[in-house]
């Protein structure tokens, strides 16, 4: 597999992680761009790594094979038009991580012709264990759908889904998934505390669960429900704790988190496309 030359348009949390990534699985620091306006978010990815950093869009994308879109989607409208004479004709890959920007939305800005794959990671990137949703258009070449498969899988798991509407989904599932998993874990902290605990040692505890209870997950040819049965002693405290959870109604507020995270994507593209 080539390596093609990344520009990171916007150097922000989502592109440290992805960078952090791509530098840890061995990809070439020389074959990376960044740029940002904000010095500080240059030096924090600098400090990943040899990557070249600058404050200039335009010169970042210069002769880049794949430009990395990672901005905030309130702003990716007027980043894109000022992008949109420097691409064009390029024949580059643009790759969009923002959340409810459609991809109508991306050419209109960048040009019809404009390849484009929208995609969306998770902050997880940076550890190697992001997990990424993408969907691309039928003129997306076979190549550039292996260049953005072979950046995203540097940093993770990927899964390409069959139409763009799937990644309102994906976004509710793992894009904002991990900070689901941080609020629970917040709260099993706090609460460790308030039962005796000092607070590094409820942490230690939480953090080796959730790891634990994941790598079982991952690694069990056993389903989830049949997992959660193995730890629920009849009659103990696991299920005074799981009936707890099921009267307080935990699967409709999980269902109604994840339908606002899918509304909320779907208002973005309104107000933003
Ligand atoms: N965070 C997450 O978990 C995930 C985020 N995403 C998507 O990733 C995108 C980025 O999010 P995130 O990394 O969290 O946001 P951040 O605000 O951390 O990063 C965006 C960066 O873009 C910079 N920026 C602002 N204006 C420009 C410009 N004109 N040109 C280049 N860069 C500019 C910002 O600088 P400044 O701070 O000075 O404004 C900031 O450093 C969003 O579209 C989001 O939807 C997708 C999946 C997960
Ligand atoms: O909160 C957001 O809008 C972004 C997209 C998914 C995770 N963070």
């Amino acid at each position: 597999m080539d390596t093609p030359l990344i520009a990171f348009i916007g150097a922000g949390n989502m592109a440290a992680s992805i960078v952090g990534g791509l530098l840890e699985s061995g990809y070439p620091a020389g074959r990376i761009r960044a740029a940002d306006p904000f010095e500080q978010s240059l030096a924090r990815i600098g400090e990943l790594g040899p990557v070249a950093t600058g404050t200039d869009n335009n010169a970042a994308v210069d002769g880049a094979d794949v430009i990395i879109l990672a901005v905030k989607p309130q702003i990716m409208g007027e980043v894109c038009q000022a992008l949109a004479p420097a691409l064009a004709g390029s024949g580059a890959l643009v790759i969009s991580i923002a959340a409810g920007i459609t991809i109508d939305s991306l050419r209109g800005w960048l040009g019809q012709a404009t390849p484009i794959v929208r995609c969306m990671p998770n902050t997880p990137a940076l550890v190697g264990c992001g997990a990424t949703g993408l969907y691309a258009t039928d003129d997306v070449s076979e190549q550039q759908r292996a260049h953005a498969t072979q950046i995203l899988e540097a940093v993770g798991l990927v899964e390409w889904v069959g139409a763009e509407i799937d990644l309102d989904a994906v976004i509710a599932v793992s894009g904002s998934g991990p900070a689901y998993f941080f609020l629970f874990m917040e709260a099993m902290i706090e609460h460790g505390e308030r039962l005796g605990l000092d607070r590094d040692t409820a942490t230690r505890l939480a953090q080796q669960t959730a790891l634990g209870a994941a790598r079982m997950a991952l690694e069990n040819d056993v389903d989830v429900v049949e997992l959660r049965r193995r730890v629920t002693s009849p009659g103990g405290t696991t299920q005074a704790a799981i009936e707890s959870f099921e009267a307080a109604g935990l699967r409709r507020i999980v269902q109604d988190a994840m339908q606002a995270a899918v509304d909320r994507a779907a208002e973005m593209a309104r107000e933003m496309g």
